[in-house]
């Protein structure tokens, strides 16, 4: 039976009851980053998002996509980085309120705009973006052909797009139960239908009419571990864990949270495994490139 049409609204609901608490133990960028030595979990964020841009190449004033933009996080560092103008994306109107309110408190609401709506059907026209960018988000689509042939068509030609995917890489053996248990953990913590291998996301790609510039895994050494901050000791699990409870004593935190918090501490240890054993990264970085076939032909003419 294809549940696929069921998945919005799946996803939506993770994020009505996760975000709060991402927000309060992870800050307002919802992804990972290689750790930096010396520099702050903020710092290696903020340089993990700023050098998705740099891969765009875009200039001031540009007008870039950000799809699936959680609270706005990326998309706050990527317009102070590049002074370009980006939209952002997410299905959850929770998020969209969050954005907003950040945007305008630091100040970026004339070049950050928010917009309710699902990846594969995006109000936007036609050729309206100079880039676009995904960071840890397409992984929640069932069909990724679907949202990055919606990515193409918002592109204009000759425009590039970048996303950093959650994939299992070479080392992940289906045959073996303990990498199976594990993937399927972070599938069930993270509202994720299956996770890709790293082998489909360049197929998927150029499927969807992409010519691919450049892919690598962002995690590979000599990156350090992306994973370090997630092994918090049991004791600054149980201080998160009294905090919650208490709030959701007092009504401040939504009945549940507990539970909820329960689960992340879960999904903390599978995602942690899946970086330890290596079968996991959740950046697989693709830099692809809309053909602009008109330039193109002025420069070969039909050859
Ligand atoms: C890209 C995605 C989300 C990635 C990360 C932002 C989150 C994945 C797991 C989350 C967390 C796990 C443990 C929580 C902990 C128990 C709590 O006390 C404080 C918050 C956590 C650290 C929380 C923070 C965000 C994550 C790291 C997906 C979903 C595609
Ligand atoms: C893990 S968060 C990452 C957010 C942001 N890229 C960041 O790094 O902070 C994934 C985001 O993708 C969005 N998302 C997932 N599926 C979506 C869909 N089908 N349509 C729109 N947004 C979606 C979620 O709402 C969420 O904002």
């Amino acid at each position: 039976m294809d549940f696929s049409d069921k998945v919005p609204t799946f996803v939506d609901t993770f994020y009505n009851l996760v975000t709060d608490i991402y927000e309060w133990g992870w800050r307002k960028s919802f992804h990972f980053s290689p750790r930096i030595p010396g520099k702050s979990h903020c710092d290696a964020t903020r340089m993990h998002e700023e050098m998705a841009v740099d891969l765009l190449g875009v200039k001031p004033g540009a007008r870039i996509l950000d799809a699936g933009c959680g609270v706005g996080g990326p998309m706050r560092a990527i317009a102070a980085h590049s002074g370009a103008n980006i939209v952002g994306i997410t299905i959850n109107e929770y998020q969209v309120k969050r954005a907003r309110a950040h945007n305008k408190k630091f100040g970026l609401d004339s070049l950050c705009e928010v917009v309710c709506g699902n990846l594969p059907q995006m109000p936007f026209a036609d050729d309206s973006f100079d880039g676009a960018y995904s960071i840890e988000a397409t992984c929640h689509v069932p069909k990724l052909e679907e949202v990055y042939r919606e990515i193409y068509r918002v592109l204009k030609p000759g425009s590039l797009y970048v996303s950093y995917e959650w994939v299992t890489t070479e080392l992940y053996d289906l045959d073996d139960p303990e990498h199976v248990e594990i993937i399927r953990g972070i599938e069930r913590g993270d509202a994720l239908p299956r996770l890709r291998s790293y082998k489909d996301i360049r197929e998927i790609a150029t499927k969807a009419g992409f010519e691919v510039v450049k892919e690598k895994d962002l995690a590979k050494p000599p990156a350090e571990p992306w994973w370090t901050s997630l092994k918090m000791g049991r004791i600054a699990y149980l201080r998160n864990h009294v905090v919650v409870t208490v709030l959701s004593w007092l009504g401040i935190a939504p009945k549940g949270v507990t539970d909820v918090h329960d689960m992340l501490f879960v999904t903390a240890d599978y995602l942690a495994k899946g970086g330890d054993t290596g079968i996991f990264t959740p950046m697989h970085m693709i830099l692809c490139r809309k053909p602009d076939y008109s330039s193109d032909f002025a420069k070969n003419g039909l050859n």
